[in-house]
């Protein structure tokens, strides 16, 4: 299969490596100026990967997209409206994989939703759950899900996709995918900050009840509440809540202590948007409401967790 990829931050170059490793044609794109597209052309590696030369690397959009069959995006979750409507004059139709996690902030739609708002009536696909490009590269293999607004091309995506090194599981609830995949980034962050305030054993109990508020989102939201429990929400918490890996849980923790930390937390935003959601739906949302009240708010974090202990008594499933 024809692929070009667009993003080449951390997860972008390795979708195109990982593409190219189990035999696919692939281009990857970035914008003209990018330091890690100068940084890719200049040495074909990122300081995590090599690329093999058969990847084309190129910062014209236009060959790129005109070149796939299918087009792959990894960048912030928060630009996608703006890269798909710089994308939209190019476009032939080709479907899309959304490989990334989060819900716009400002709207509350998820990332398949903001593409059909951009682009029309597009197949889309998302290509999500755990992994971290550092264990990838080594040969540590990982089980992820791909959904779609249409079934064709979710069989497709997965039969063409899997390999020894990544087991891809259909995917059947495209809702419950994005917005699990999307806040398992805050429960990263809330990890972080249990770290930070040498709170780690509390991360049991926050991998036990942030599913719940998700699960309750998920189904007023029209999805399947199980889906939280599938990769792309529970699954991916080894990759998130417990790993030096992720970045959203080095900001939680980086942030309780007063550090700076630079590397792109989607969750940051997410938190934001989820909440947004959570007012349309009337889904009380506990553990994002103390992420937000944390991270955007200004809030003492050890004064925002006993809130959250000091709340009415409640049914453990409800
Ligand atoms: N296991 C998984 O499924 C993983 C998923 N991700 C997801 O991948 C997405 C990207 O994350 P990272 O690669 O870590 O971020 P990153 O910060 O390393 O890369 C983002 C890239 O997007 C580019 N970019 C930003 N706005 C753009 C625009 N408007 N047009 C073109 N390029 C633009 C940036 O220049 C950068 O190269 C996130 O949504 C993240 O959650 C990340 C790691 C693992
Ligand atoms: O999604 C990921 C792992 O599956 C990456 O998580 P971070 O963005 O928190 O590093």
């Amino acid at each position: 299969m024809r692929v070009s990829v667009l993003g080449c931050g951390r997860w972008g170059s390795f979708i195109a490596w990982y593409l190219n490793h189990i035999g696919h044609e692939v281009t990857l794109w970035g914008r003209e100026g990018s330091k890690n597209l100068e940084h890719l052309r200049a040495s074909r590696e990122n300081g995590i990967l090599t690329f093999d030369s058969k990847i084309e690397i190129t910062s014209d959009l236009a060959a790129a997209v005109a070149h796939a069959e299918v087009l792959a995006i990894s960048i912030n979750s928060q630009n996608l409206r703006e890269l798909l409507a710089r994308l939209r004059g190019h476009h032939r139709g080709q479907p899309l994989v959304l490989c990334m996690k989060g819900i716009e902030e400002g709207t509350g739609l998820r990332l398949s939703e903001v593409a059909a708002e951009v682009l029309g009536p597009v197949e889309t696909a998302v290509w999500v759950g755990p992994g971290h490009v550092q264990n990838f590269v080594k040969g540590v293999p990982n089980c992820m899900v791909i959904d779609a607004n249409d079934d064709g091309l979710r069989r497709r995506l997965v039969e063409a996709f899997s390999s020894d090194l990544i087991r891809f599981y259909y995917g059947a609830d495209l809702i419950g995918n994005e917005v699990g995949a999307a806040a398992k980034n805050v429960i990263g962050i809330a990890a972080g900050m249990l770290d930070g305030l040498g709170l780690t054993s509390l991360k049991g109990a926050l991998i036990s009840r942030g599913p719940r508020e998700i699960a309750r989102l998920i189904r007023a939201m029209g999805g399947d509440e199980l889906s939280v429990y599938g990769l792309s929400h529970l699954g991916d918490f080894e990759a998130t809540v417990f790993s030096a890996y992720s970045h959203n849980r080095r900001f939680g923790e980086a942030f309780v202590r007063g550090e700076p930390y630079d590397e792109l937390a989607e969750g940051v935003r997410t938190t934001r948007a989820l909440l947004t959601l959570g007012e349309r739906y009337e889904i009380d949302l506990p553990i994002c409401r103390a992420v937000s009240a944390v991270v955007h708010g200004g809030r003492d974090p050890r004064e925002i967790l006993s809130k959250l202990f000091m709340r009415s008594l409640k049914e453990e499933f409800y």
